[in-house]
């Protein structure tokens, strides 16, 4: 099951960015070119594992968009992109983003206080980004975050964010990049 994702992951290449070893798939990066019974095998593992009672997906740009859109389609439900452009519009949030290879600055726009709220991105790493949207929406947005979906986990991030927000990340596979930069990838 789900034999597809794992074996695309183990023959994707690696580049170096700052000094971190970074596995160039289309789930995380849009390139190369994504097989559409990957993403499918994708979205179909999101729906059996996540609590999608919610009033609003939260997709951080660029690659929650592409998990994310085609469950609003399906379900119905509305999503908001937290971009990294900020919009200046009222109740914005802006939050840092630290991951292990860059910091940036996103922005929340249009969460509701009392939202229900499912947080969609395709990998947890160091856990940065993770921790500082859960944060956000909970502690400025004043939302609840009911389901943080991430299908790919590298190398135990979702064990910090475990730790820090107490969230339990659903991943569907862990991926590592062993010292020979050749990628292994198992699923949850
Ligand atoms: O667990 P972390 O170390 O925080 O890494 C995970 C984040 O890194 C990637 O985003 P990136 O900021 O590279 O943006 P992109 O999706 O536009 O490539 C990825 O999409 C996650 O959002
Ligand atoms: N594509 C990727 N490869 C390795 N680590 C990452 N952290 C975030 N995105 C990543």
């Amino acid at each position: 099951m789900y034999d597809r994702l794992v074996e695309s992951f183990e023959k994707c290449p690696v580049v170096d960015r700052n000094g971190y070893p970074y596995f160039v798939h289309p789930l995380t990066d849009g390139v190369p070119r994504m097989d559409p019974a990957v993403l499918r095998d994708v979205l179909e593992w999101t729906r059996s594992v996540g609590d999608l009672d919610c009033d609003i997906l939260a997709l951080p740009e660029a690659m929650g968009i592409p998990i994310g859109v085609p469950l609003s389609l399906e379900l119905g439900i509305p999503y908001t992109v937290i971009r990294k452009k900020c919009y200046g519009l009222p109740g914005e949030i802006s939050v840092e983003q630290h991951t292990g290879y860059s910091s940036s600055v996103m922005h929340i726009n249009d969460i509701r206080e009392g939202d229900r709220v499912v947080l969609i991105d395709d990998v947890v790493s160091t856990g940065g980004t993770l921790v500082a949207m859960i944060k956000a929406l909970r502690e400025q947005a004043k939302a609840t975050v009911v389901d943080v979906i991430v299908p790919v986990d590298k190398a135990g991030g979702k064990n910090i964010v475990k730790k820090e927000t107490g969230m339990d990340v659903k991943t569907m596979v862990e991926v590592s990049v062993g010292p020979d930069r050749k990628v292994h990838c198992r699923l949850c």
